[in-house]
């Protein structure tokens, strides 16, 4: 057992700004100190005592600058060390929002370098599994989201198709020995690094999707990522289970700072509230002689039980902006961090009899038994006593009553089912001789007590005869549940698999054109990361129109930059792997080529030692085959750094990959979420201009006298002119900027024969031009007459019009 505090560590936030405000020392015998100094002007606005310095002590504080390797190296590494020995491990970030919790734990979603703790815990898990060959590894991913004090399993594939809400929600279930079960939280095997970075990628695509502006999950929600270990050495019945929680907490911001209202209210309230039992069990737990500790208050500290004052080695990151308007929030993380460091667990080794081992154990070890009587009796045991066997006991036993000689022996040999006949044999005798069967005298009273010490002797054995069938019994069942477990999870890893097969090859490069398009061959590859985007194949297929309105979309997007840099990265490291590929094949040619000659000279210089008949010869020094020898020396130590090399690049590229997909997945959204609005924004303005006139068809600007229902232009200068234009990428028009500069075009109410063309018949290249220029032709957008079809078509001409007044024709 190991009895530990939760190590409490500090990470302080980047900023630009001014930060004389903190100091941090590192240096301490006693660990490390972080302080904060107060300006009295800002104590006086938010606390009451004009306290001017703070002092925090933690086991270390990652100032600014630090990299997320080194964050790594010191708190991730010796917790997965210990989760690999057999122990449960946690490491959870808490802070105010946007302090960089999920930076840390899932790192940034732009660079390679940006790798949070969960995918570097994952690559270092995955070599140590590697270089261990001693052992069978076995690992499980589970992936839970609480909000709003409900579970959901972020690995579900439903997530793509349904609401948060409507999703099944994950529950707690105690056994009688408090443990705690989730129930509908998924647990997926993951056999290697790729396939449980898949998993995280799923996960956090997941959690992405749900979002919306009014639920940002992320910010909102706490996220559990568990990995589930097994540790067993081949052949023995004892494995060593454990987990390693890897935890980002809500932001912790109290609530009447936020200023928030209505739904937003609602879940800040019950965010502080999970929080707020956390900090009651962190309380609870640091106070001496205090027997009931709150956990069952919430779903968070249900979950994490053994993680705080359990069987567990808890590490916590209180994450920190210092510029000087989250100063109070990072000292209330700094004063919670200070009661999280009382806290005591004490770790046990997670170690147990696997029951599918043990049965099989316990039967080798009867046959062997079995196998050893034979020997010793030189007969077979097994199964019933055949016919005659039977007869001749029969004969054996008449032949022993009929003796008259009292110390004649019953000679069965040590073999317990013909004891047993021979005593049923003889029971029945007796009994039948009691009933007066045959006669006889009664027996006399040595014989009572014979027979009675028999009996005596018939229970025993019957009793013992019991006893292992009992113990057969038990065994057979749980060797019958152990094959239904195995063949459950068999089953399931064939469903797996055939969903893997299903889902189609990875593109690498991320291509606007086909990213919408259905049935593209630009999709994700392997099953989980395919499942994450199924939802957006599925849609319907966008017009012409509406890509062409993406590909705009996408080349004006924030990520647009971030996405190039990565997709640059991505060939270049593409390339570098295909020539690092290449000269690996080129080292191992040269090396069999150098064996060739080494082999000759070899094989000569032993020709020699026969022919002289000399021993010497063959062990003489020999430059040319030391030469040779140094030569593939050289080349093997450059393959193997190459092979190095090559592994890492390939990680580097399928998270570069990743990154790609996620940039995917949020663009899409993005784009969706922004047409959307534009497409209710058009529709409102309608019906505003309908209200307005007073006719279902009419608008605010004067119809053709002659054409009724017609609307006159209004010039896209105002488009351009608008200082609210929105950004596509930021999305964040409001319905009142949008109806500013809608454009109210001259079009008649229904499609226009003569013209024959839709909205989405127009190329970037030929018309793009007719639609920025100053007016709008009456006879260039028609209408069809159906108002969700008009709104559509009047939200892609506005979008369009509004995204080429910025971005200038396509390219
Ligand atoms: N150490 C860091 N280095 C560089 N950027 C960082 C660092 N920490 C945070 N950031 C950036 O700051 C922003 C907010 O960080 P992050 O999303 O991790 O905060 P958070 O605490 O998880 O917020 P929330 O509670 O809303 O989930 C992100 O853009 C992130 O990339």
């Amino acid at each position: 057992m190991v009895k530990q505090t939760i190590q409490i560590y500090g990470r302080i936030k980047p900023t630009k700004k001014n930060t004389t405000v903190y100091s941090v020392d590192n240096e301490e015998q006693t660990g490390a100190f972080l302080e904060f100094l107060v300006p009295r002007d800002l104590a006086d606005g938010f606390v009451n005592n004009k306290r001017e310095c703070y002092k925090f002590r933690f086991l270390k504080v990652f100032d600014q600058a630090v990299e997320q390797e080194e964050v790594f190296e010191n708190i991730a590494k010796p917790v997965a060390d210990s989760v690999l020995a057999g122990y449960n491990g946690t490491i959870f970030a808490y802070g105010q929002t946007g302090s960089g919790k999920t930076f840390t734990i899932t790192g940034g979603a732009e660079h390679y370098s940006d790798r949070g703790i969960i995918p570097r815990t994952l690559s270092y898990l995955y070599e140590r599994f590697s270089q261990d060959s001693s052992m069978v590894y076995t690992t499980h991913i589970s992936y839970l989201e609480i909000y709003n004090e409900m579970g959901y399993d972020l690995l579900d594939s439903r997530h793509e198709a349904s609401r948060l809400e409507d999703l099944p929600k994950v529950l707690i279930m105690e056994d009688p020995d408090q443990n705690i079960h989730l129930k509908n939280l998924s647990l997926q095997q993951s056999a290697n690094e790729e396939e449980a970075l898949n998993l995280l990628f799923l996960g956090d695509t997941n959690r992405m999707i749900a979002e919306t502006p009014m639920n940002q999950a992320s910010t909102r929600s706490h996220c559990i990522f568990t990995m589930h270990l097994c540790r067993r050495e081949p052949g023995s019945a004892t494995l060593r289970r454990s987990k390693l929680h890897l935890v980002d907490l809500a932001g912790s911001d109290r609530v009447s700072k936020t200023g928030l209202s209505g739904q937003l209210l609602t879940e800040a309230k019950y965010i502080n509230l999970s929080l707020h039992y956390l900090e009651q069990v962190i309380i609870a737990l640091s106070e001496k002689n205090r027997s009931h500790i709150p956990y069952r208050n919430s779903m968070l500290t249900s979950v994490l039980r053994d993680s705080l004052g359990g069987n567990c080695m808890t590490t916590m990151i209180a994450t920190m902006a210092v510029d000087r308007r989250n100063l109070d929030e990072s000292i209330s993380t700094c004063r919670f961090a200070q009661r999280v460091a009382l806290i005591k667990n004490e770790a046990i080794l997670n170690e147990e009899l696997d029951p599918a081992l043990l049965i099989a154990r316990l039967k080798r070890e009867i046959q062997s038994l079995k196998e050893e009587l034979a020997m010793l009796t030189g007969e077979q045991r097994d199964g019933q006593l055949t016919v005659e066997e039977i007869q001749r006991l029969e004969e054996l036993v008449k032949a022993f009553l009929d003796d008259p000689d009292p110390d004649v022996m019953l000679s069965l040999g040590p073999d317990l089912r013909r004891i047993q006949f021979c005593f049923s044999l003889l029971k029945m005798m007796i009994m039948d001789k009691q009933r007066g069967g045959n006669g006889k005298a009664s027996p006399t009273a040595a014989e009572r007590e014979d027979s009675q010490q028999s009996a005596a002797e018939v229970t025993k054995l019957k009793e013992m005869m019991t006893h292992r069938d009992n113990e057969i019994s038990i065994l057979v069942k749980m060797l019958k549940k152990e094959k239904k477990r195995a063949q459950d999870a068999v089953a399931q890893l064939a469903n797996t698999v055939n969903g893997q097969r299903t889902a189609s090859q990875d593109a690498s490069g991320l291509s606007t054109t086909p990213l919408l398009r259905e049935g593209s061959p630009d999709s994700i590859s392997t099953g989980h990361r395919g499942r994450a985007i199924q939802h957006m194949k599925r849609g319907p297929q966008l017009s012409m129109g509406k890509q062409e309105a993406f590909e705009i979309f996408v080349r004006d997007h924030e990520d647009h930059l971030t996405i190039e840099d990565n997709k640059k990265l991505l060939k270049q490291r593409s390339a570098e792997a295909r020539r690092i590929g290449e000269e690996l094949n080129e080292a191992r040619n040269r090396i069999n080529e150098l064996k060739k000659p080494l082999e000759v000279q070899r094989r000569q210089r032993a020709a020699h030692a026969v022919m002289q008949n000399h021993q010497e010869v063959e062990e003489e020094y020999d430059p040319v085959e030391e030469n040779l020898c140094k030569h593939i020396e050289q080349e093997k130590k450059a393959y193997k750094s190459a092979i190095g090399r090559l592994k890492a690049l390939r990680t580097e590229i399928e998270h570069l990959q990743l990154l790609l997909e996620r940039a995917k997945v949020k663009l899409q959204k993005d784009f969706h979420q922004w047409w959307s609005r534009e497409a209710s924004s058009v529709q409102e303005s309608e019906a505003t201009a309908r209200s307005h006139t007073g006719s279902p068809g009419g608008t605010s600007q004067p119809s053709s006298p002659s054409t009724p229902g017609f609307r006159a232009p209004v010039p896209s200068s105002t488009v351009r002119d608008s200082p609210s234009e929105p950004h596509p990428g930021h999305c964040s028009t409001s319905v009142q900027d949008l109806r500013s500069y809608i454009p109210v075009m001259a079009v008649p109410e229904g499609r226009d024969e003569t013209l024959g063309r839709t909205v989405s018949d127009f190329t970037p290249s030929s018309d793009w031009r007719s639609l920025s220029t100053t007016t709008l032709s009456s006879s260039s957008i028609p209408l069809t007459g159906d108002q969700q079809a008009d709104a559509d078509i009047l939200a892609f001409v506005r979008a369009r019009q509004n995204l080429l007044s910025r971005t200038g024709p396509p390219r």
